[in-house]
């Protein structure tokens, strides 16, 4: 947000600032806010009294006995902070991360995030643009190795976030790599939520639904997890690699027809699904699962999610002199709706008159929900954007997270933040009123779909900008290609590009309203 907007308190209207100047200066200190923030959550989650772990209130003795293993976009800043704080005890480690993400925050300074030449943990990159790959099936082999040569006299620390999926791909056999690729990459295109995707991950996979926990067993396990899935469930994120989860094949069978994908699935795929509803209860090795991965040998503990970005961006927010109101940390649902319902909050909070038209706030009641947003979070917020017309010293920082879904129907490059943005920037041009609100979409981790960016900024300028430059923005959405768009207009200045952040807590969306004016309140 800092990066892309100055605000020009005494006019109506916001001043870009993508094109540099102070804005880099701003991003830095942005990145130090969410640096701080991660070693918060990290130190927070794992504290450490002389030889004893303490994670959510429960104990575990250290003595030479720790062992780490990881997967996610943020776990490589995750164990250089849990190495700091057990590294004494640890014997070894091994974490699965994305495909040049080192080189990427020593790119950008962030030191604190990347494990010093004599750590103990090796980090092995895999899953280029979030797919697994065969690198990331090493990764996934060799800590799989790692966590089943422990005995019962070891503890297992396990650090996991979002992207975990695609860093820890271990197909059943005889399912190959690709086979379980196209299958999940056909599912995501189709539009299927992380929900319908990971339940169907986990049913192929021999280290995800608890598949770890089983494997690391008698060992303890103690898993962090930062999530990055709307209510942080635990057996979604990163596909739950160390929480029992059972298949439920004809779940399974009903989310594959429900994408038409039943039909064309490969040999493979059916084989370990129908193997699935016999084996259950049974690990790999034979084990009982009850005996792995519930009760006291398996601890998860969810330290931080979407929420603790909303608040960082709150606090900068408020630093910068906006008035902030969070929306919810839960949007969700067709990129369609989530635009229109940001659509009609824009027009809510600058609609001209005393109050807002009743029709708008039954429209906002009725959309909200689509997009996962509660209806007592919808009036909550409408509450406070009234009341901020009405104060009209100072601009709203409305804030919200989540993620979304894009039907991809076309073939193009994008992803669905700057996709939203597009969405949203036409939502703003419609209509007669210029609407003087200014929104940005961006995934935490900065890469949105196969893309370099993170996301992308718009306003009612958009269209009229696109239109001057020859490009028509509904061609480009009809082909999902919102990447190329904003690349090619205007020089890409609308683009939100940090690169990798080292974290991965959904997107953040923001939306800029400047306070109403005496004259627009007496219209
Ligand atoms: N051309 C496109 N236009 C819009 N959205 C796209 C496009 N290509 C892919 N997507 C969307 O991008 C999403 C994948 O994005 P990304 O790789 O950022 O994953 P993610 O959900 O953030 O990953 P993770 O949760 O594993 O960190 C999919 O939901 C897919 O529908
Ligand atoms: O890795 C994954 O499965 C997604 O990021 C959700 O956690």
């Amino acid at each position: 947000m800092a990066r892309v907007l100055s605000l020009s308190r005494s006019v109506h209207h916001w001043r870009p600032l993508w094109a540099g100047g102070p804005a880099a200066a701003r991003v830095r200190r942005m990145s130090s806010l969410e640096e701080r923030a991660r070693v918060v959550v990290v130190r927070r989650g794992l504290q450490r009294r002389g030889d004893e772990l303490l994670v959510d209130g429960r104990s575990f003795r250290l003595s030479n006995n720790l062992h780490l293993v990881g997967c996610g976009k943020a776990v490589l800043g995750m164990a250089a902070e849990a190495e700091r704080i057990v590294g004494d005890h640890l014997v070894q480690g091994l974490i699965s991360v994305p495909h040049g993400i080192q080189e990427t925050l020593q790119h950008h300074g962030k030191q604190n995030m990347l494990l010093g030449s004599s750590s103990r943990i090796k980090v092995m990159e895999g899953a280029k643009h979030n797919l697994p790959d065969a690198n990331a099936q090493k990764s996934a082999e060799s800590i799989r190795e790692l966590v089943s040569s422990l005995t019962e006299r070891d503890l297992l620390l396990v650090l996991i976030s979002g992207g975990g999926s695609a860093l820890l791909p271990a197909p059943v056999p005889p399912i190959t790599l690709q086979e379980k690729q196209d299958v999940t990459r056909r599912l995501a295109a189709a539009g299927a939520t992380i929900q319908e995707l990971n339940t169907v991950r986990r049913a192929l996979s021999l280290l995800k639904g608890g598949g770890l926990a089983r494997c690391a067993y008698p060992a303890q396990v103690v898993s962090l997890v930062l999530s990055d899935v709307i209510g942080d469930p635990l057996d979604l994120i990163a596909s739950g690699p160390t929480v029992q989860s059972e298949v439920h094949p004809e779940e399974v069978w009903s989310i594959l027809e429900r994408y038409n994908l039943s039909v064309s699935l490969p040999s493979s795929v059916k084989e370990a699904l129908n193997k699935s509803s016999s084996s259950q209860g049974e690990g790999e090795s034979g084990k009982r699962t009850q005996d792995s991965t519930a009760g006291d040998h398996v601890l998860n503990s969810v330290i931080g999610s979407n929420t603790i970005a909303l608040e960082c961006a709150g606090r900068r927010a408020r630093e910068l002199g906006l008035r902030t109101v969070v929306l919810s940390p839960g949007v969700c649902g067709d990129v369609r709706t989530v635009a229109r319902m940001y659509g009609l909050l824009s027009q809510y909070a600058c609609s001209p008159g005393k109050e807002p038209p009743l029709e708008l706030q039954e429209q906002i009641l009725k959309v909200g929900p689509e997009a996962g947003v509660e209806s007592w979070d919808l009036c909550r917020t409408m509450k406070l954007l009234e009341e901020g017309r009405e104060e009209g010293w100072c601009a709203t920082c409305l804030l919200a997270g989540g993620e979304p879904t894009v039907q991809l129907t076309g073939k193009g490059r994008g992803g669905r933040n700057q996709e939203l943005a597009l969405r949203v920037g036409l939502e703003l041009s419609a209509g007669s009123m210029k609407n003087p609100a200014v929104f940005l979409s961006g995934g935490t981790d900065g890469q949105d779909g196969p893309t370099d960016a993170a996301g992308a900024v718009s306003d009612a300028e958009l269209e009229a900008e696109a239109k001057n430059q020859g490009l028509d923005i509904n061609s480009f959405l009809s082909n999902n290609d919102s990447f190329t768009f904003f690349s090619r207009l205007s020089d890409g200045r609308r683009l939100l590009l940090p690169g990798l952040t080292g974290t991965n807590v959904m997107d953040v969306h923001v939306m800029l309203l400047p306070p109403a004016s005496e004259k627009d309140l007496e219209l």
